[in-house]
């Protein structure tokens, strides 16, 4: 369960004051797969990366999984972040030194998982997203929709009872943003993850179970 309580988020520059978020709520329950659509602006990456303790709200309160989590430290919040939640992004944000299993393996890096067990779990992540076959490749070796599955397999590698997706299919033509989508569906019914997504594709929007639209940092629908 995602629960966003009265989140504002003004973010200040030396001459100017930009107010992302207004006082939005949002409940999001476990096992959902919710999309995020609205215009260019409209502060909807602010919101996810709200709820994906990357960026602090300047008023409100963000509880993930019964927590409170507005009060933790930055190592609280670092673990925490790691251990709940996996990240989907627009441009895949891939480490391009590194093999497609090595990118796979890194957030078990973090938690100072054993090296067999990691390349168990990455192995296994990349034959859930059909990949299997391109484990010693590296990023610039794959096309856009294996990027974004090897992205997606690096997300789900630790058993993240949240996804937070930033525009996945937006990069990809209608093909591989199929492809993609069939993916997140599947993780949805078959392991229950919550999803939260911002899209602007209204065709993708659809599969999910609830489309929120917001407007000028606000919630219209
Ligand atoms: N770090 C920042 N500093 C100053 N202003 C920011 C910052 N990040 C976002 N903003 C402003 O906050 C507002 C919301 O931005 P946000 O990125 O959340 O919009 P968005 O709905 O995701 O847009 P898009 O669909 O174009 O990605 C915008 O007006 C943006 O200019």
């Amino acid at each position: 369960m995602i629960e966003i309580k009265n989140v504002s988020k003004a973010y200040r520059t030396d001459t100017i004051e930009t107010l992302a978020l207004q006082k939005m709520n949002l409940s999001v329950p476990s096992g959902e797969f919710l999309s995020i659509m609205g215009p260019s602006g409209c502060g909807k990456s602010t919101l996810l990366n709200i709820m994906g303790l990357i960026d602090e709200p300047s008023e409100g309160t963000v509880t993930l999984a019964g927590q409170q989590i507005t009060d933790y430290n930055g190592t609280r919040i670092a673990r925490f972040r790691n251990e709940q939640l996996g990240f989907i992004f627009q441009s895949f944000h891939l480490i391009n030194d590194l093999t497609v299993v090595d990118n796979v393996e890194l957030p078990l890096l973090y938690r100072k998982v054993g090296s067999k067990e990691r390349r168990r779990l990455a192995t296994e992540a990349l034959a859930h997203v059909g990949l299997s076959n391109r484990s010693t490749h590296f990023p610039n070796q794959l096309s856009g929709g294996q990027k974004q599955r090897v992205a997606i397999a690096r997300a789900i590698v630790g058993r993240p009872n949240i996804i937070l997706a930033d525009e996945p299919t937006g990069n990809l033509d209608s093909r591989m943003g199929d492809e993609i989508m069939d993916i997140l569906l599947k993780l949805n019914e078959d392991l229950g993850t919550t999803i939260v997504m911002v899209t602007h594709d209204e065709r993708m929007a659809k599969k999910t179970h609830r489309l929120v639209r917001l407007s000028d940092g606000e919630r219209v629908s």
